[in-house]
């Protein structure tokens, strides 16, 4: 997916192999029109590359940053160690455990260093999170949420009465 320029969502990633579930994060920005980047940053394998990240990304624009990772996943917590944006946690679907070791490797973080954690797998919630937290300064993606939600809401509607 290319990459916008000015990017206010930073969205971060373990490895490649988390892309597959970390595009629905990446598509719903795209949709509401929010520009974004989206990089491989590892705690593990580049932990330096992690926390220059996480330090600067501030200063670079960022609002808001959605972590995913998967089983041992420290990424979504020790970016938030670096910086007081928000961030919010994915936990990816591990082979070995089905994401429940991401789930609370991502979840259980200590007082003092939060990370919102969204379900197993569920990146595009936090792409629809980081999009309310930026509502609340901006009236455009706001009107935008909200039509998003009475769609959401149609569509639910249709399916109650297709079930009758
Ligand atoms: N959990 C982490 C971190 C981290 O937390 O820094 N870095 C990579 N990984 C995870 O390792 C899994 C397997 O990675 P590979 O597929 O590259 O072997 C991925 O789900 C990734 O998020």
């Amino acid at each position: 997916m290319k990459e916008d320029t000015s990017p206010v969502i930073g969205i971060i990633m373990g490895s490649d192999s988390d892309w597959p579930t970390m595009r629905a994060a990446a598509e719903i920005c795209r949709e509401f029109g929010v520009s974004f980047e989206a990089r491989v940053v590892s705690a593990h394998r580049t932990p330096d590359d992690m926390t220059t990240y996480a330090q600067t990304a501030m200063e670079r624009g960022l609002k808001v940053i959605i972590a995913g990772a998967g089983g041992a996943a420290h990424l979504p917590g020790m970016a938030a160690s670096h910086t007081v944006l928000p961030v919010i946690g994915v936990p990816v679907t591990s082979k070995a455990l089905n994401g429940v070791d991401s789930l609370l490797s991502i979840v259980q973080m200590p007082a003092g260093i939060p990370v919102a954690t969204v379900a197993i797998g569920n990146a595009r919630n936090a792409g629809l999170l980081a999009l309310q937290i930026l509502a609340i300064s901006d009236a455009s993606i706001s009107e935008k949420l909200l039509a998003f939600r009475r769609r959401i809401a149609a569509e639910s509607r249709s399916k109650v009465v297709t079930l009758e």
